[in-house]
């Protein structure tokens, strides 16, 4: 090892480093070495070193006081062959910077003054309401309810329109999204051995992926076009992500602008990336939400009454009203961090050489955040294994955030932060959420992923006996 870097387990074998020591859940394999070497410890992918970080406050250190130095992503299997290197997720240097700004500044005039975010939110809420209420409080499976409804409030924001969630193209979106999403992790050695590629049999399903992208492409590319748009370069007021894309593009057209990645190839993709990183990650929390509102009877009940007190049970919520369901805000914290819903951080590469807290980190280094120590430390949380909303209500604020820190953090937090609100609190004034079977729980027991997953569990939606019917 060159001297400075930081410590690490030894035996790293040529052409595949410490890989052939992680298991399928590496998460209590990465504690152990945490226990031994500390919060910041380094490994060998293959040849290329990793930095895995433990701590908030490292993590800082990195993305945000050496953001420039830590800003690209890594060029991976899936950022490379599948994504191109396109879109804003996968994109680096001043391509990425171009990307950010703009879907940054759209985002945030979509969710502003009549704030069409909102409005999108709560209509896509509406069918999700009545669709709960078709199962007439029999015991249901919503998983795959919440996620097409997470996914189409996606499609509003960014198409400017829903889908039926019986059409043949939403569910073609779905059915890819969820493989991709699902089955990657299996085919994650073909990451750093590519050749895994050629072997008979698509063990490692690269064909199958590559061919599942590239129908998500002709299917985004059908969704952005389906609208027969207009573009017009002088109206400034957007309803949605795609239209205010096209209209960018034209403008530089008409500028005589080509030095620039505002192309339709990077709004394919972006729109891509959008349903990627915002679907699995809002439903799962959402699915993570309502397994702990069944398993927490009486928390259930407090969030229902602070509801009641706040909006009362008429009128639907509003974005108005969050700052006053000081409860529902800490519940969903304590999600978040109880759940351990995202293990890790997509991972960044070092650009240059650098020096964090006296340890060398050479460029070309991998940095992987493990979101999951950060979330479950003994000194920081003191009892970690509980679930306790009121954690974020009482005690000093802590430093934890699920989405990220610095200038390339979610650019959807916001958005992911509204519809979180909206769907849980419609969700709670309208219903109540029993178990399958009377006084029988939900396990807790969660499978590790790109995002981790409950066991699948059914509950009882029973109306609240002073709410009508939405029909
Ligand atoms: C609970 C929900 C969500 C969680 C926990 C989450 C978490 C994250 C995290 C950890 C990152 C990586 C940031 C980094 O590299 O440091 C990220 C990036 C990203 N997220 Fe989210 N996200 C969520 C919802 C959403 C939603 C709703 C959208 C949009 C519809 C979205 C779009 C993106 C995009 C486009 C990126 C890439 C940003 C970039 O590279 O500049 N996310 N998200």
């Amino acid at each position: 090892q060159r001297k400075g870097l930081p410590p690490g387990p030894p035996f790293a074998l040529p052409f595949v480093g410490h890989l052939y020591l992680l298991p399928k859940d590496p998460m209590s394999l990465l504690e152990k070495w945490r226990k031994k070497y500390g919060n910041v410890y380094m490994l060998k992918f293959g040849s290329q070193p990793a930095l895995f970080i433990h701590e908030h406050g490292f993590l800082c250190e990195a993305l945000v006081k050496n953001h420039e130095t830590f800003m690209n992503r890594n060029e991976t299997f899936v950022t490379k062959t599948l994504l191109g290197c396109k879109g804003i997720f996968s994109l680096s240097g001043d391509a990425w910077k171009e990307q950010r700004a703009f879907v940054h500044a759209t985002l945030r005039d979509l969710g502003m003054g009549k704030n069409v975010m909102a409005e999108r939110i709560q209509e896509e809420v509406k069918h999700f309401l009545r669709s709960i209420e078709e199962t007439k409080g029999q015991p249901t499976n919503f998983s795959n309810l919440i996620t097409a409804t997470v996914c189409n409030i996606i499609c509003g924001v960014v198409f400017g329109k829903r889908f039926s969630h019986k059409d043949e193209l939403f569910l073609e979106l779905l059915s890819n999204l969820q493989f991709l999403f699902r089955e990657l992790g299996t085919s994650m050695p073909i990451q750093f051995f590519p050749f895994l590629k050629y072997l008979p049999g698509d063990y490692f399903l690269y064909h199958e992926s590559v061919h599942r992208c590239q129908r998500m492409k002709s299917v985004i590319w059908d969704m952005i076009n389906k609208n027969g748009r207009k573009v017009n370069t002088n109206d400034e007021s957007f309803e949605d992500l795609v239209q205010a894309y096209l209209t960018e593009i034209e403008k530089k057209k008409v500028a005589g602008i080509t030095n620039t990645s505002i192309d339709e190839e990077n709004l394919l993709h972006t729109v891509w990336n959008f349903f990627n990183a915002g679907t699995e990650t809002t439903s799962k929390t959402v699915i993570f939400c309502l397994l702990y509102l069944v398993y927490f009877q009486d928390i259930q009940e407090k969030l229902f009454q602070e509801i009641h007190e706040n909006i009362g049970t008429e009128r639907s919520p509003q974005m108005s009203d969050k700052p006053k369901l000081k409860l529902l805000n800490a519940f969903l914290l304590e999600t978040f961090r109880h759940s351990k819903m995202g293990p890790f951080a997509p991972d960044r590469v070092a650009s240059k050489d650098v020096v964090l807290k006296g340890f060398l980190i050479p460029k070309g280094t991998v940095i992987i955040p493990v979101f999951d120590s950060i979330t479950q430390n003994k000194e920081v949380w003191g009892d970690p294994e509980n679930f306790r909303p009121e954690r974020f209500l009482d005690e000093a604020k802590k430093d934890f955030t699920v989405f990220s820190v610095g200038k390339r953090n979610c650019v959807g937090e916001a958005m992911a932060v509204m519809e979180l609100f909206l769907i849980l609190s419609s969700m709670i004034q309208r219903y109540q959420f029993l178990p399958e079977r009377h006084g029988q729980k939900p396990s807790l027991e969660t499978e590790f992923g790109f995002t981790r997953s409950p066991e699948p569990f059914k509950v009882r939606a029973v109306l609240r006996s002073n709410k009508k019917s939405t029909d």
